[in-house]
């Protein structure tokens, strides 16, 4: 991969140009992905089971080597990053079977060594907060406080970049509501910036993240909830008119779907609430519908 920087990434925390990851004899999992998480953004990561998202975030944090494309953090190449920028990462991964042996406050006070920066009372609150056993070992506790946990020593060192796999796939609803809370309040006192991947929607609805959906090996699209909410739509008619409404607004079709009688029903990211001719049926969708269209 090559070391040479980005001339303007220094605004972006994470970003990724271009870049093509397929596993060796497996399948081809990013293609040509361009994408960047900029200061303070909190992103929900959204697609199918299989699309790539794991396959992403760790290649996003450099535990993967794409064939293609260059990956920074920080403005460094993400494969060579330094202790330091290192130590500003927080890591929770999808599944992880390392450390069973260790006690919480075992596994706790071995990574509390590494970092520079340890907030003893965050942790000693969500400790209790989040009802985790300290002195069993971990293999003996519940896949969700086992999350907690990964989540606790995630947040411990006050990172500033935040990466998430599907940190909340093994609690309950109230444990996914504290997780939540944790995370608007670490974003809101700090500015930290997060990546999160999750199948639970309605989660993202009680926040204003911004939604990334992956499919095809790509990002497909990137924008606030509320905005595609509001500017995603379908709209039918016939191919010739949407066709110049769709010039018109200068929009290209996310995805087209032929009907019958020449019609045809687009989906489209409308510029800003656009004047549509009578004979276009417009209608939004919400999350799911979203998922599924985009996905
Ligand atoms: N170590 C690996 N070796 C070979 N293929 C892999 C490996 N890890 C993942 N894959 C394949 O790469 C593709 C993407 O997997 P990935 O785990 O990134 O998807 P995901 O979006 O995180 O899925 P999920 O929502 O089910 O967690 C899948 O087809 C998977 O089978």
């Amino acid at each position: 991969m090559s070391t040479q920087h980005f001339p303007h990434s220094t605004t972006a925390m994470a970003r990724l140009d271009s870049v093509s990851l397929a596993y060796p004899k497996g399948p081809q999992v990013l293609r040509d992905l361009t994408w960047q998480l900029l200061p303070g953004q909190v992103v929900g990561l959204l697609g199918r089971n299989g699309s790539g998202k794991t396959t992403l975030l760790e290649a996003l944090l450099g535990l993967r080597d794409p064939q293609a494309g260059r990956i920074e953090l920080f403005g460094c190449p993400a494969a060579q990053l330094s202790d330091e920028a290192r130590a500003r990462i927080g890591y929770v991964p999808q599944s992880s079977d390392l450390f069973e042996t260790f006690t919480p406050t075992q596994l706790l006070a071995y990574f509390r060594s590494f970092y520079p920066r340890w907030n003893e009372s965050k942790v000693e609150g969500l400790m209790s907060r989040w009802d985790i056993p300290r002195d069993q070992p971990i293999r003996k506790l519940s896949g969700g406080q086992q999350q907690r946990l990964s989540i606790i020593r995630a947040l411990a060192h006050e990172p500033d970049l935040l990466v998430l796999d599907e940190p909340v796939s093994s609690l309950d609803p109230v444990g996914r509501r504290d997780f939540l809370r944790e995370l608007v309040d670490q974003v809101l006192d700090r500015g930290t910036t997060v990546v999160f991947s999750t199948h639970i929607l309605s989660d993202l609805e009680r926040v204003a993240f911004n939604l990334a959906f992956m499919s095809g090996g790509q990002i497909a699209l990137q924008a606030p909830l509320d905005e595609l909410l509001e500017q995603v739509q379908h709209l039918t008619g016939t191919s010739s008119e949407l066709s110049s409404l769709m010039q018109r607004l200068g929009v290209t079709p996310l995805k087209r779907t032929p009907l019958e009688g020449g019609q045809e029903r687009v989906l489209v990211k409308l510029p800003q609430p656009s004047a549509l001719p009578d004979r276009v049926q417009a209608s939004a969708l919400n999350l799911e519908d979203l998922f599924e269209a985009l996905t």
